[in-house]
């Protein structure tokens, strides 16, 4: 089944377009695990339990384990992931970008080491930089857009005054996307929900390709205003959100809370979608 096939049937078993982010911080776990960066595995198997009915999917963020040395756990997490939410696809949040000989290690290690769905990938090298990962038959890959952070104005909103019509950086990446790049028919792009007129004008360059869209909760984006602006019957949207979720409580109670929050979450994603 292709990336975009499991996050279909992702998002229609489980009625939503929310994806939660596992970004595991152990100074911010519940007393009996705080500090432990051995206990990332078990926090986060404890998060993914109690939201896997709730979401289109999940999305492990590689710093927070590698900085760790807790690579091993990311490979238990996965392994858990497989068994225990089988019908929900895994984006690996590693926003590679390097040459083509060393991106085909980066693509062995998201998609045969960890046995990720899809990975996120800066585009600024080019495609030669992107194409090894569209090697694997039906493996997803999200290329950074229109990113959720004040920063992401500095190149991408950048005027292009070689290419026809003079786009920005970022709207000549969403055409590419759409476009030429789409070789294996499974591009994404990652538009950040703090900018819900770039998200519009993405989707208006870009109808059918799935939109990643983190930004939601911590970062203040709008739920509503993202969804309106990026989601079409046939233009899916993920809509990422980390540590308003992972962080509800801090408490022992902090896997219901997720659960609550992620609930929370869906319904407000899925009201904003047009005629719901
Ligand atoms: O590619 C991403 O996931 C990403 C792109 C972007 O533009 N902004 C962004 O915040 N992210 C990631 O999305 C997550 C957001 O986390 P919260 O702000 O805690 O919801 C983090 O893992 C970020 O690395």
């Amino acid at each position: 089944m292709t990336f975009l096939d499991m996050l279909r049937n992702a998002a229609t078993q489980n009625n939503s377009m929310l994806c939660v982010g596992l970004d595991p911080e152990p100074t911010r776990f519940p007393a009996t695990m705080q500090g432990n960066p051995r206990k990332i595995y078990d926090f986060c198997a404890a998060i993914v339990d109690a939201t896997a009915d709730l979401v289109c999917a999940f999305k492990p963020q590689i710093a927070y384990f590698a900085a760790h040395g807790a690579e091993d756990q990311l490979e238990r997490l996965m392994q858990h992931l497989r068994a225990n939410a089988p019908h929900v696809p895994v984006i690996l949040d590693a926003k590679r970008g390097d040459i083509g000989s060393t991106a085909e290690q980066y693509a062995k290690e998201a998609f045969e080491r960890y046995g990720a769905d899809a990975v996120t990938l800066s585009p600024f090298m080019g495609f030669d930089s992107v194409e090894p990962y569209l090697q694997y038959p039906g493996k997803g890959a999200f290329l950074l857009c229109r990113t959720s952070n004040p920063g992401g104005d500095d190149l991408q909103n950048q005027r292009l005054a070689s290419v026809d019509g003079q786009p920005l950086l970022y709207e000549h990446l969403a055409r590419l996307a759409q476009g030429p790049w789409n070789k294996n028919g499974q591009l994404g792009l990652v538009v950040g929900a703090t900018y819900p007129a770039e998200i519009e004008r993405v989707r208006a360059l870009a109808p059918t390709v799935p939109l990643l869209i983190p930004g939601v909760g911590a970062q203040g984006g709008d739920a509503a205003a993202t969804v309106r602006a990026g989601w079409r019957a046939n233009g899916p949207i993920i809509v990422n959100s980390s540590r308003a979720i992972l962080y509800a409580s801090g408490g022992a109670d902090f896997a219901d809370a997720a659960r609550r929050e992620a609930q929370k979450t869906r319904d407000l994603l899925q009201a904003a979608r047009p005629g719901a």
